[in-house]
């Protein structure tokens, strides 16, 4: 079956699509690291290791594995004009300083004749001494001459996109439709080039209505966009993503997209600070009425529920603040919701081990959920509540800090509530 059907969190996962960290882990400077967003220098061979043991994981569980290197590789495959038109946009955004450098890197990506190779590449990031630079330019900007002179120690000529791992964040998938987001930080912005390509021009994806696309000019992420139930969505209004970006769904959403059902949108103001990243590090769904939650959440939230309104592209907004629990249960029906901490009461334990996501599980249907293996406090806890628990390793895996509903897009589930 192909397209996006994504009504819930926890409806038994089907189709899935990953990115296996590769070469750009291996292009991090650490100092660097804080531009880039990534928090450490993972070792790339045991990363790979652990996140195909993820992968064997969702095979063993039913689920179809799509690899987002192998899906772009197969559209420049099947066309050497998708392969170009991707590069062109490649080149236009990879902040190469330069002209001349600019063409230099470009006839190094043409160069490769393997697709697969090429698209790693464009992950990986390249370096100076990658490229085969002639000795003198005839110099035609003042850039590509002062990087001759000066930037000779200015190793990385495209940066890596390390993140990319966590390819929750550069799409959303809701019901049948897609947001192709334009990310926070031109830093990740880059990585939903990719889903930009496969959306418009992957015969399996071409026909997917788009919600928002990364042209638009507000910030959203994926990791803030929580299905809740057909009828229900949840997004955060965070450090990534901006009230606008979520009107602007809204309207979608109940004026231009047939067939949706979504009826409430429930937008949750989260604190704009790393620790709450995106909704995902603050809450995830791992039943109907059972939720892995960051502490420091706890107490009362102010969130906005949007709703069709009566005149012709109008949406209504009523604000609501209540306890997390009073307000999941209001937006999905369900009562007697359980919110379980992470790190149970253990203050130490909780912000180590939310630190290192665990309160970012991955639902593969109501009641199992993958968890890394590293949160020991939290997992003791779900397994106590009655969880099944899929653990993984993460011992390098987590450096990026993200868990595993950040390293998987759900690209089809069974409906649930
Ligand atoms: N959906 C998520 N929780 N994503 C986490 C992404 C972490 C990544 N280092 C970033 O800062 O963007």
């Amino acid at each position: 079956m192909t397209g996006i059907h994504v009504t819930s969190e926890i409806g038994n996962l089907r189709k899935v699509c990953v990115h296996r960290p590769g070469d750009e882990l291996l292009n991090l400077p650490p100092d660097s690291l804080d531009r880039l967003l990534f928090n450490d220098v993972p070792f790339l061979d045991v990363a790979q290791q652990e996140h195909d043991a993820f992968v064997d994981m969702l095979r063993s569980q039913g689920v179809e594995v799509l690899y987002l290197e192998n899906l772009v590789a197969e559209t420049f495959d099947a066309s050497p004009k998708f392969r170009a038109r991707f590069l062109d946009q490649f080149i236009a955004e990879a902040s190469i300083k330069g002209d001349q450098m600019a063409k230099e890197v470009r006839a190094y990506l043409d160069s490769f004749e393997d697709n697969l190779a090429l698209v790693k590449k464009t992950m990986a990031g390249i370096t100076r001494s990658e490229l085969d630079l002639p000795r003198t330019y005839p110099y035609t900007t003042l850039q590509d001459m002062v990087n001759e002179h000066f930037n000779r120690d200015s190793v990385l000529v495209v940066d890596p996109m390390p993140n990319l791992c966590f390819i929750r964040d550069p799409f959303a998938c809701i019901g049948e439709s897609v947001t192709v987001n334009r990310m926070h930080s031109p830093i990740r912005n880059r990585e939903s080039l990719y889903m930009e390509h496969l959306f418009s021009c992957h015969p399996d994806f071409v026909n997917t209505p788009q919600l928002l696309s990364r042209t638009d000019p507000y910030s959203i992420e994926g990791g803030d966009v929580l299905n809740l139930t057909r009828k229900s969505l949840a997004v955060g209004v965070s450090q990534r993503t901006e009230p606008a970006a979520i009107d602007h769904i809204a309207r979608n959403v109940f004026w231009n997209t047939e067939g949706s059902e979504i009826e409430r949108i429930f937008a949750f103001e989260i604190p704009p600070y790393s620790e709450f990243t995106h909704l995902d590090t603050v809450f995830t769904q791992i039943d109907v009425d059972k939720y892995t939650v960051h502490p420091a959440i706890l107490g009362s939230m102010r969130v906005y529920e949007m709703s069709k309104g009566s005149r012709p592209g109008e949406v209504r907004i009523k604000r609501h603040v209540d306890a997390l629990e009073r307000i999941l249960e209001y937006a999905t029906g369900v009562d007697g919701i359980k919110l379980i901490p992470c790190g149970g009461q253990d203050r130490l334990a909780s912000v180590r081990e939310q630190w290192n996501d665990g309160t970012n599980t991955l639902c593969i249907k109501p009641g199992t959920i993958c968890v890394y293996q590293r949160n020991k406090v939290t997992n003791d806890l779900l397994y106590k509540e009655g969880l099944e628990l899929l653990v993984v390793p993460s011992a390098e895996l987590s450096r990026g800090r993200g868990g595993p509903r950040c390293m998987s897009a759900a690209l089809q589930r069974a409906d649930v509530l």
